[in-house]
């Protein structure tokens, strides 16, 4: 692993040779302070909190590819500490003793490397497919909660974001031994006669019809993840009846008297608000504290464009799976980029599949291959970049008396921090994507700093 250190003005400096040192018999070479993202994570040693540090946080964290551990020797104030945070440190160490700062910064690189590994590994990069900063940081979170505990995973999210995908994830990369099955448990089929069979099982003649003894979901899963799917849909009835075994993984069957184990791990999806649905009186507190230990929330495709290429590209890579994908023209990927996608990734995925029936077989993907029922029908479609969106933006700036030189100055920092993020902080990239020359965008960005200090 290689981690870079930077010491900052005012940190007492003495025992840097020895922990440079354990770090390397702990195979973690360290490297001086390195911005060019070869490094996935880096030491900052400060005892002050200043603007210039907050902003160097701020670009090394913003494509969510380093991970910063501050430290400081001395007491900071509180406030000091969130402003770090705030910036993109992973996390901050203050006042910590010498002889266990060391054991403290090493825990948590070998943590980060081997989260950094997993999410980088292609059980994780085939599956779960994007490339924004509010995704990678969702996979770092669900990847470490998933291989580094046993805690339920409540996951939120609107149709087709990918919540049964993330569960079965959790699933994968739960790391325990003889691991056994995912059983999914879609709450909205269930019939209200049949549930306690369904979750409990049952005994033979526990009911009519019950012509022999049967397991429900809660043993299936034994051993393995129980995935309620839709969990937001449970009555209040089933509910109360599923917090015992939830909390103590006992149980009995319908008509049994004996009490069963089982072990698993708990995943719950919804595309509810469960938070409101408990302040209704439809979602019981106490059963939501118990499967909410982590909440994961996966925004909606709109909130985050820059995974729209990469999931096409992917679904033609799944479509595709004997030949090297077409490209998409550019007018495709721009069409793309501004469809509206209701039904999320789901939506995407099935404007990709009806490209696919008009594809001739040669060449990119061109505009022809969209179905006439998915052409966008207004006429000014293609004509402006500066929709709805920007005007909005605009009139909010001038509303608050933001002046042209401002609003003109912000706009360029927004266009270089997409375009440099999108180069993955290649800056050759990001200045001929921005048709302005490297010097002029190093120029710009040096200015920045100024701005920020
Ligand atoms: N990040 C992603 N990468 C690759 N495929 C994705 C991603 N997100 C969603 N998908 C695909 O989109 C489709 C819908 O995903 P999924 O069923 O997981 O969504 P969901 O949130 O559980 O939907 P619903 O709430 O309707 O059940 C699936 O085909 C899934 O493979």
């Amino acid at each position: 692993m290689k981690v870079w250190f930077r010491w900052m003005d005012g940190y007492q400096k003495q025992a840097a040779d020895e922990i440079v040192d354990r770090l390397h018999q702990q195979d973690i070479k360290v490297h001086d302070y390195d911005n060019s993202f070869s490094c996935m994570a880096g030491v900052m040693f400060s005892n002050k909190v200043t603007p210039k540090i907050c902003e160097q946080l701020r670009e090394l964290s913003r494509n969510g590819q380093i991970a910063v551990l501050a430290c400081c020797n001395t007491t900071i104030p509180g406030d000091a500490v969130w402003q770090l945070l705030e910036a993109g440190a992973s996390d901050v160490l203050v006042n910590s003793q010498d002889n266990t700062l060391i054991h403290e910064i090493i825990s948590r690189l070998q943590r980060w490397g081997a989260v950094h590994h997993l999410v980088n590994s292609l059980a994780v990069q085939n599956v779960l497919v994007g490339e924004s900063q509010v995704l990678k940081a969702i996979l770092r979170q669900v990847v470490e909660v998933a291989h580094f505990t046993d805690a339920s995973v409540l996951i939120l999210g609107e149709s087709g974001t990918g919540k049964e995908l993330l569960a079965n994830l959790v699933h994968v990369l739960d790391p325990r031994a003889h691991k056994g099955n995912l059983v999914i448990q879609d709450c909205t089929t269930i019939v209200p006669e049949l549930s306690g069979s369904e979750f409990f099982g049952h005994e033979r003649g526990a009911f009519t019809g019950a012509v022999s003894s049967r397991d429900g979901v809660f043993a299936l899963a034994n051993g393995g993840t129980l995935f309620l799917d839709e969990v937001g849909e449970l009555p209040l009835t089933l509910q109360a009846q599923l917090l015992r075994v939830i909390q103590e993984h006992t149980f009995k069957r319908v008509g049994g008297n004996a009490w069963q184990q089982t072990s698993f791990r708990l995943i719950c999806a919804t595309n509810r608000d469960l938070c409101a649905q408990v302040q209704r009186g439809e979602f019981r507190a106490d059963l939501y504290y118990r499967i909410a230990s982590y909440v994961c929330h996966l925004p909606p495709l709109r909130e985050r464009p820059e995974d729209i290429l990469p999931l096409a590209n992917h679904f033609l890579k799944v479509f595709l799976p004997n030949q090297e994908p077409p490209e998409l023209d550019a007018l495709v990927q721009e069409y793309l980029l501004r469809h509206e996608y209701p039904g999320n990734v789901r939506d995407l995925k099935q404007v990709v599949a009806r490209m696919l029936c008009h594809y001739a077989g040669q060449g990119a993907i061109t505009v022809g291959c969209i179905p006439p029922e998915d052409r966008p029908n207004h006429t000014d479609y293609w004509s402006t970049w500066c929709d709805g969106g920007f005007e909005r933006a605009i009139r909010v700036a001038l509303t608050r008396g933001v002046n042209l030189k401002t609003i003109s100055r912000e706009s360029k920092n927004v266009a270089i921090r997409i375009a440099v993020n999108e180069a993955s902080g290649n800056l050759q990239r990001a200045a001929q994507r921005l048709g302005v020359t490297d010097r002029a965008l190093q120029m710009r960005r040096a200015a920045q700093r100024q701005e920020n200090c």
